[in-house]
């Protein structure tokens, strides 16, 4: 497992357009290495504003977004469609501007979705999704991940990994999640174990409010560990900040 590094910009404009760039690049050497690229999307506001960078890259066209891959770290368990969706922010502000091979986006299950109003079963069905998707040399479970974005609450949570609710013991590869300290109280997430396959992960933050999570999880000081401080990519571990959400390291 790799270190962190840091990486820290002007402001959230700034930070959203270098995460957009660094995307690009990094889905471009992955089709160069692999021929294929996968990328786990996380939600929020740092996130859409990301996308919708990546959108405006004119270096994106260079990318086959017909082989790329797209996974979701996390979804707040909602009907199909409603704005408070991650895949639903994902798809305005990026995905639906790209030529995505629709049969490699797979989104986590909403509520009106095969398992109706079941966020266990909708988990498991993700768990088996991926399952699916794996490769045979990652162990059978997990398909290869490139990259896997984050935003961090100001609780410290990744994904919808909260600090001391029992997700974060969770073995099995994605969860359901009740009692989200965050609304909407019922998430399904990718867990601990499972992020930390990826072979890059990135924690995007930008912000004042993130400032005393940031600097707690990179610490490792506070009286709780943060699930932003036990993620680790394979091969890399970047912080993308900007000045504020850095103010206190
Ligand atoms: O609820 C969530 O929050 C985090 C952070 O969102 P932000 O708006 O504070 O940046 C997000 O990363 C996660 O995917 C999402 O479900």
């Amino acid at each position: 497992m790799s270190d962190a590094s840091v990486a820290v910009h002007a402001d959230a404009e700034v930070l959203a357009q270098a995460v957009a760039a660094r995307l690009v690049v990094k889905l471009l050497d992955a089709q160069a290495d692999r021929g294929t690229a996968s990328v786990v999307l996380t939600g929020g506001r740092i996130a859409a504003a990301v996308y919708r960078a990546v959108a405006a890259l004119p270096a994106g066209e260079a990318v086959d977004w017909s082989r790329v891959d797209v996974w979701w770290g996390d979804e707040r368990f909602l009907p199909a469609g409603d704005p408070e969706r991650n895949e639903t922010q994902a798809r305005a502000a990026l995905l639906d501007a790209v030529p995505l091979d629709p049969a490699r986006v797979h989104p986590m299950p909403a509520a009106d979705g095969p398992d109706g109003d079941d966020p266990e079963a909708a988990a498991a069905r993700y768990a088996t999704e991926l399952a699916a998707a794996a490769g045979p040399g990652v162990g059978g479970a997990l398909p290869h991940f490139d990259v896997l974005m984050l935003g961090v609450g100001e609780d410290g949570h990744v994904a919808s990994v909260f600090p001391e609710h029992p997700v974060v013991h969770e073995e099995r590869s994605v969860s359901a999640v009740r009692d989200s300290p965050k609304p909407p109280p019922v998430r399904t997430t990718l867990t601990l174990p499972t992020i930390n396959t990826a072979q890059e992960v990135w924690l995007v933050a930008g912000g004042s409010d993130k400032a005393k999570a940031v600097a707690a999880a990179l610490s490792g000081a506070g009286p709780v560990p943060l699930p932003a401080g036990q993620v680790r990519g394979l091969a890399r571990t970047l912080w993308l900040l900007d000045r504020a959400a850095a103010a206190e390291l």
